[in-house]
């Protein structure tokens, strides 16, 4: 059961100090090595959240008696930057051992990347434990399809407590990153609300078959966090299904226009929806645990 403790701020404050710098020093690295690490960290803590919460379960390795979220359908061969975390964590247990939870180091990793990338910047609410369990087929049911039309997008949200404005703006995640060929192949061959020269563009690098694994990014600045994710949108150059359904003559395509040309808006509200999205059923006070090692339970 979850605890009615509220998250804060100011959780650590006294139990770990040094809890923002560290997470943002290390992830300052990562994303100096890698920027897209910065785009990792944030869909890694929207595919915590949406499975029962943010709990640390997509942290937690596969075993021969442990089935975990990692090899999920939206998350196998898809999630990058473990490792991020798990650097992250080895500094923070040097510094507060036994103190600081996996879920809330993935929360903040995720803020930094963002901001990281000239997006926004947000106080993270702390105070989330770590998951022991793990469920799989939570992560098959409950992570939005790339194939997903609008009603069925607006129903994922809904059903983890986000209004359709906040799917909507939290689908701005996609101003940075990349996608597999594979979740967007049927879109560049076959659909027709898509920008021609868009499409002859991204087919050079996804071919009809084969080249499941070739990247192409999500929008037209993938180490950016700006408005070209919404523009795009608007010009048919979304590159998932899904993506396009926010502008595709819907109840959405009103905000996407707004978000599109204008970023204050974009990104104060995203940060909004991401503290809305990091308050999805944590585990509190004396419920789960403090993780030593992310990727196995205590
Ligand atoms: C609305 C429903 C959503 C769907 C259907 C969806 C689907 C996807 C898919 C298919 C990919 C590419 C994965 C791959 O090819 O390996 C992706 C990437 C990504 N998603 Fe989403 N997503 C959604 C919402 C979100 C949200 C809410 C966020 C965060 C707030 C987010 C952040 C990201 C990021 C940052 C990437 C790039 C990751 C990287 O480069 O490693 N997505 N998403
Ligand atoms: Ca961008």
């Amino acid at each position: 059961s979850t605890g009615t403790a509220q998250l804060a701020a100011n959780f650590y404050a006294t139990s770990c100090p040094n809890i923002q710098a560290l997470v943002r020093g290390a992830m300052r690295e990562a994303v100096n090595r890698q920027p897209r690490l910065g785009a990792a960290m944030l869909r890694m803590h929207f595919h915590d959240c949406f499975v029962n919460g943010c709990d640390g379960s997509v942290l937690l390795d596969d075993t021969a008696s442990f089935t975990g979220e990692k090899n999920a359908r939206p998350n196998q061969n898809s999630l990058i930057g473990f490792d991020v975390i798990d650097t992250i964590k080895t500094r923070v247990e040097r510094a507060c051992n036994a103190t600081v939870s996996c879920a809330d180091i993935l929360a903040l990793a995720a803020r930094d990347g963002v901001a990281l990338l000239g997006g926004p910047s947000w106080q993270v609410p702390l105070g989330r434990r770590d998951a022991r369990t793990a469920s799989q087929s939570d992560a098959n049911n409950d992570l939005p399809s790339p194939f997903s039309d609008l009603p069925a997008l607006i129903a994922a949200f809904a059903a983890k407590g986000l209004t359709a404005a906040e799917m909507t703006v939290l689908s701005g995640g996609h101003t940075i990153g990349q996608a597999r060929c594979a979740g967007f192949r049927n879109r560049i061959y076959n659909e027709t609300n898509i920008n021609a020269n868009f499409a002859t563009t991204r087919r050079a690098s996804c071919p009809a078959t084969g080249g499941d694994n070739n990247l192409a990014p999500l929008d037209s600045s993938p180490n950016r966090f700006d408005t070209a994710y919404f523009s795009g949108l608007v010009g048919q150059r979304g590159l998932l299904h899904s993506d396009q359904q926010l502008f595709n003559g819907g109840s959405q395509d009103a905000l996407v226009r707004t978000y599109s040309t204008n970023v204050n808006t974009f990104v104060r509200d995203f940060a909004n929806a991401m503290i809305r999205m990091g308050n999805i059923s944590p585990l509190t006070g004396t419920n789960g645990e403090i993780r030593r090692n992310c990727r196995v339970l205590n």
